[in-house]
């Protein structure tokens, strides 16, 4: 097989060596197998067979790796060819990190260790200066040099409680029902109209738009199937909502739910309708929104904040995996002129000092020998490098060392996102 590897023989520290496991990319007619590591090391439940299907014909598999021992899969790590929005809009080459597991019969001895390897190695050779994930635990990727970049909130509105006060032009906008189907190439433009406004949007990658509208039985839990609100102006859609309704009732009376599973909009006055139709839904006392952005419109419409129990979690997960060309392809939102001293054990090619010059038209980014401003590992500079994680927050968590006075604050104002904080809608 051309892309074997046998990690006894990589060269690199990955303990898998010491029993004869072979690390090589994934053939289409093993998919089953490694699928069924997968499912397995997240507790063995089946998934439908549409989903299934789905992410068979999502994966790339010369960007899949699997590890074996004899003719069993024990380790699984794929790489979808993502491209993300960074400050200033640019789209970059992000490698998507993805259905990583280790059979539980070989966890912690390397495993793991060995697949992070070769990945990042390979993500290097692609020329993609990015990869990004989302965790199934904050603890396991730090080491690999990932750091939390994006946040999202969710929430729990008790919308019996918690009224909405909506902008001016809310009512010019009309909603109406479709099939989520019928109406997905309206929605993706929609969609793709925002990728270039937000950091960490991930741009539409052919068949990705089937992730939004799969409705599997097993999902619901008692809902109703997906359902789909279009919000159009002047014959123009102009935002939508994807969502169930799961009834129920009390001794009071009815207190069903809303659960959001998608909302997109193109301006304040379509967002707040779509979420003014979603609070007031007969029949419902509880909106769910999970996953969305921390600075989202809502927040500040609603009388009562507190009872929409709002919790932070992270979301995406950055390693830049070429120092350089990365903090290149993003622009400053003020002018910065820095030297950074980055730490990158796991990456060696990005040890050292770089000279950071930006302001909001571009930037440059280069070797340097001279004296730091700012010392970081690479995990901090990927936790940054959205804008959403301020430097002077690390710094202040002792994670950035400011060496030349005045240098954190240029340099932490310097890599604000700007209008809009970091926000990945969708897991992959
Ligand atoms: C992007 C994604 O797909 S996220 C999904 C990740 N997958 C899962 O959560 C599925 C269930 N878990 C697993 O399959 C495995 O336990 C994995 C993949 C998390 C870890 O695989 P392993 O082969 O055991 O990891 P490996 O032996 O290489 O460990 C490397 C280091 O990470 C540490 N580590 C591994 N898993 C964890 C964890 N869950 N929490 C904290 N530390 C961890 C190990 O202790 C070891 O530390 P050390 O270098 O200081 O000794």
């Amino acid at each position: 097989m051309a892309n074997e590897r046998t990690s006894g023989t990589s060269g690199v520290t990955d303990g898998s060596a010491d029993f004869g496991t072979s690390l090589r990319t994934l053939e289409p007619d093993e998919w089953d197998k490694a699928y069924a590591t997968l499912l397995r090391a997240f507790g063995g439940v089946e998934e439908a067979p549409e989903e299934r299907e789905l992410w068979n014909a999502l994966t790339e598999f010369d960007r899949f790796l699997a590890v074996w021992d004899g003719d069993a899969c024990v380790g699984t790590a794929g790489a979808f060819s993502f491209r993300l929005t960074v400050p200033g809009g640019a789209s970059v080459p992000a490698a998507g990190v993805t259905m990583v597991s280790v059979a539980a019969t070989h966890r912690r001895r390397g495993v793991l260790t060995s697949m992070m390897r070769r990945q990042l190695d390979d993500v290097r050779s692609w020329g993609e200066p990015l990869a990004v994930l989302t965790a199934s635990e904050p603890a396991i990727y730090g080491r690999f040099g990932y750091g939390a970049a994006s946040f999202q909130v969710n929430a729990e509105i008790d919308t019996r409680r918690a009224g909405l006060s909506v902008p001016a032009g809310t009512d010019d906008v009309r909603l109406r029902y479709a099939a989520p189907a019928d109406v997905l190439a309206a929605c993706e433009a929609v969609y793709a109209r925002l990728v270039p406004r937000r950091p960490g949007m991930l741009e539409r990658r052919p068949g990705w738009e089937r992730l939004g509208v799969l409705d599997p039985e097993s999902d619901r839990d008692g809902a109703s199937p997906l359902q789909c609100v279009v919000a159009e102006r002047d014959g123009e859609t102009v935002g939508y909502a994807r969502f169930r309704v799961k009834p129920g009732w009390g001794p009071a009376g009815p207190d069903g739910t809303v659960i959001l599973s998608a909302l997109d909009a193109l301006d304040p006055a379509a967002d707040a309708a779509l979420w003014r139709f979603l609070f007031d839904i007969d029949l419902t006392s509880t909106l769910v929104a999970r996953g969305r952005p921390v600075d989202e419109g809502w927040q500040y419409m609603v009388s009562d904040v507190r009872r929409c129990r709002p919790t932070l979690r992270d979301a995406l997960y950055v390693r830049l995996v070429d120092v350089g060309a990365a903090l290149r392809a993003r622009t400053y939102q003020a002018p910065v002129d820095v030297v950074l001293e980055v730490e990158d054990a796991f990456c060696p090619w990005n040890m050292g000092r770089w000279r950071l010059s930006g302001d909001p038209k571009g930037a440059s980014c280069e070797r340097t020998e001279d004296a730091a401003d700012l010392a970081l590992s690479v995990r901090e500079l990927g936790a940054a490098y959205l804008g959403g994680v301020g430097l002077g927050a690390l710094a202040a968590a002792g994670r950035v060392r400011e060496v030349r006075q005045g240098a954190l604050a240029e340099a932490s104002l310097a890599f604000g996102s700007g209008g809009a904080a970091p926000w990945l809608p969708h897991g992959f």
